[in-house]
């Protein structure tokens, strides 16, 4: 079973078709907070692949309680996970400082400021239900408690399995503090919840590749979809989409279109685990002739800080679920009271 949360669009939904075009007989569960718009991913996806076992699974992985339910759906209807595809992202409230990006572009740094956006965009976050910050929670420390809940079914005997992040080349060092990993004092909740994902990605790699269990990060380049139309308005992107294709030209990392962005999702589903490079980070390119290819980097990473990382978000876990059960408990409680005075 190949598991992606989340793939009601985007790269997201790409990718499935890619994978049924590659494999039609696989079984995806494609793991959705809206299922309308879920329903919808699956009639187009079965309209373009007729017969493909395509199931669909309710998840907001932006909370933990549906995160923990979400993982029993998933425990009681498979046998064994091949693939977790961690795609779900959000980067809310974004602002480019436009002077900021005019500097850039007559400066040496121009290529690098077009492929990662360093210093070009902040965003504001907020606390959600659970009361974490809600960039942290959807798009790091949710999936973090989904592979958690998932091992038994991710870590079999004789089996290997692969966990896969969209991480951003948007991922800067500078960006996170272990110190702060939810990003509580910072503007950069993006860009510092992808560096935790990578982190993490090398984290899992050294604690769980005994166990059969490989993970990898991937960046899929700059591509059109909700979340970079939420950026900009979509008119303004429609005027400056001739300069984006041109800039194609002198940046590979312009892929633009979600079926492009999801080529190094795709390329990694066809390579053997052991041949990965754990510490990589493998981008979707696309050159200016439109080709696509996988590129792995190495990342700025440092296996013992993410290794604390672990540690930080285990205790989070902890606490976490230790104020649902109160939640929990107080709801029962309250629900006893109205039956009782009724
Ligand atoms: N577009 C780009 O240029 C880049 C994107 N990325 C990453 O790629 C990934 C996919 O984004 P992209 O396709 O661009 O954008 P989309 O907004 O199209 O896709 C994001 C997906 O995440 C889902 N999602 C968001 N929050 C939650 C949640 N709480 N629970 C469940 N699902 C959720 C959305 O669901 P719903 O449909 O319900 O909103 C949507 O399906 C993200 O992780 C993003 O950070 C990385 C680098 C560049
Ligand atoms: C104001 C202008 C005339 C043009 C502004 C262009 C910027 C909005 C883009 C330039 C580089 C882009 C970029 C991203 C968003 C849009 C830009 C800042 C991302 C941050 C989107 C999400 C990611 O994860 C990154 C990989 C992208 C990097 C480049």
């Amino acid at each position: 079973c190949v598991c992606l949360p989340s793939v009601c669009s985007g790269i997201g939904l790409a990718l499935c078709e890619r994978l049924l075009t590659e494999d039609t007989q696989l079984r995806l569960c494609l793991a959705c907070r809206n299922m309308q718009r879920a329903e919808a991913a699956r009639s187009a996806l079965l309209t373009s692949h007729t017969g493909a076992h395509v199931d669909l699974l309710q998840l907001d992985v932006g909370s933990v309680e549906s995160v923990l339910d979400a993982a029993e759906v998933v425990k009681s209807r498979y046998n064994r996970i091949d693939f977790l595809y961690l795609n779900a992202g959000i980067m809310p409230n974004p602002q480019v400082d436009i002077r900021a990006f005019f500097k850039g572009l007559f400066s040496r740094n121009v290529i690098n400021m077009f492929a990662t956006a360093e210093g070009l965009l902040t965003q504001q976050d907020r606390l959600n239900s659970d009361g974490l910050q809600e960039v942290f929670a959807t798009n790091l420390f949710g999936h973090f408690v989904l592979i958690r809940e998932l091992e038994p079914l991710l870590c079999q005997t004789g089996h290997t399995s692969r966990v896969v992040w969209t991480s951003s080349s948007n991922a800067r060092r500078s960006a996170f503090s272990i110190d702060d990993i939810q990003h509580r004092k910072g503007t950069e909740p993006y860009s510092s919840s992808k560096y935790a994902s990578d982190m993490l990605s090398v984290a899992l790699n050294r604690r769980m590749n005994g166990q059969g269990l490989f993970s990898s990060v991937v960046c899929p380049g700059l591509v059109m979809t909700n979340l970079t139309y939420g950026i900009l308005p979509s008119s303004f992107w429609t005027l400056i989409m001739p300069i984006m294709w041109l800039i194609r030209i002198f940046t590979n990392t312009f892929t633009l279109t979600p079926y492009n962005g999801a080529e190094a999702l795709h390329w990694l589903f066809l390579q053997k685990p052991e041949s990965l490079d754990p510490r990589a980070k493998y981008h979707s390119l696309t050159s200016g002739l439109g080709t696509n290819y996988t590129k792995p980097r190495q990342m700025d990473i440092d296996g013992e800080t993410a290794d604390v990382l672990f540690s930080k978000l285990l205790e989070l876990e902890k606490v976490v679920r230790r104020k649902l059960c109160e939640r929990n408990a107080d709801n029962e409680a309250h629900q006893r009271y109205l039956s009782e005075i009724e």
